[in-house]
């Protein structure tokens, strides 16, 4: 969300080669996002020219929307200081980790980084498909890294070969899920996924009552129904819903701490009978981070949207129902005390 609230960072992380430029260029050019990019060692930086005009080492607004900034080791704290800065409105920090760093450390240097105004916002792990079993993946037991994910790419399946192709993904996943069960997984070529797995494209012209990531959502929608677009990756399905009065604050957080089945974000902004006066909280959740953050102004008309590969719409659908017919009773002290606490741990 531009403008107020914290930047989500996200980790793209992979061995050597997997596709995390490819990923990261095809997210850059995502029209509508401002992006800042930190890519963490030198000579790695393979971004389109088009999107990034030349390696800086300052945060920079550039053509394209966005922002490149190429930290020394170590430096990534600082790195992501200067991107957090409000003055550049940006939509998320993409990080890409050097193929060689170990995806549970960049996890934990984002997490706790000391920075101000970011907060994490996922780890895609790629995976590249031919090679996964002859680097990463050579012991009896899955690799760890798994366990860091919040998002599996399993990337360059175009290039195994068309009868074996199912059964490798097939054992890939397996892998994935037995350190993982309940990570998602998607399949790429390129590294082409759907951006909205990964961050919103905030819209200036978006209506106040609209979520941006709702319009993002529409515009595939509308995009599936008509002909060719640009659109070369697998879709997120959808649901949302729109709130017109408070919501209550106990449905809200079950909903956050176990979303529908299949979603992979969760977000929205809400209205919330508070202990004096009305309150507005944003709430993001990324596989099982989750975020919420109180609003300036209680919304005049909330959302939520629920998002994920592998998304029951349906289902999801009517879990948003449900808490949007939740009655808003007051006091709802318990469940103000578990959205503060969230809001604690995450602000
Ligand atoms: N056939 C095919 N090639 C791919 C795919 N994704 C990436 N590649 C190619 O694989 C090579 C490595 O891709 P990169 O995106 O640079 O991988 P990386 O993980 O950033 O690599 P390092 O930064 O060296 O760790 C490039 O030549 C890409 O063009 C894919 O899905 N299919």
């Amino acid at each position: 969300m531009r403008g107020g609230g914290r930047v989500p960072v996200v980790a793209l992380t992979g061995f050597l080669g997997a596709g995390k430029t490819s990923l990261l260029n095809h997210l850059l050019r995502r029209p509508g996002a401002r992006l800042g990019v930190v890519v963490n060692d030198f000579g790695a930086l393979n971004v389109d020219a088009a999107l990034v005009t030349g390696q800086i080492d300052d945060a920079a607004a550039i053509s394209g929307g966005c922002v490149c900034c190429l930290p020394d080791a170590g430096g990534l704290d600082d790195a992501l200081r200067r991107l957090a800065q409000p003055r550049l409105r940006l939509d998320a920090i993409l990080v890409e980790a050097s193929g060689a760093a170990d995806p549970i450390a960049v996890a934990r240097l984002i997490g706790f980084s000391g920075a101000k105004g970011i907060r994490p916002g996922g780890l895609v792990e790629v995976i590249d498909a031919v090679e996964h079993f002859r680097t990463v993946d050579r012991w009896p037991e899955p690799p760890a890294r798994y366990g860091a994910a919040t998002l599996v790419v399993v990337n360059k399946a175009d290039r195994l070969p068309g009868d074996d192709r199912e059964a490798v993904l097939a054992r890939i996943r397996e892998r994935v899920r037995r350190r993982h069960p309940q990570v998602p997984i998607v399949t790429a070529r390129y590294g082409r996924i759907d951006p909205a797995l990964v961050f919103d494209t905030a819209a200036d012209e978006d209506p106040a009552d609209q979520l941006p990531i709702a319009r993002l959502i529409r515009e595939q929608d509308a995009g599936r129904a008509g002909h060719d677009q640009d659109h070369d990756h697998d879709h997120a399905r959808a649901a949302s819903v729109r709130l017109d009065r408070p919501v209550s604050p106990t449905a809200l957080i079950d909903l956050l701490e176990a979303p529908p089945t299949g979603a992979y974000r969760l977000k929205g902004r809400v209205r919330v009978h508070g202990s004096r006066a009305e309150q507005g909280f944003a709430v993001d959740v990324v596989g099982s981070l989750i975020h919420v953050a109180p609003l300036p102004e209680p919304p005049p008309v909330g959302e939520l949207v629920a998002i994920g590969m592998e998304l029951d719409p349906a289902g999801a659908q009517q879990r948003l129902d449900a808490v949007a017919a939740t009655p808003a009773e007051r006091p709802d002290t318990p469940g103000l005390r578990r959205l503060r606490r969230y809001r604690r741990l995450t602000s």
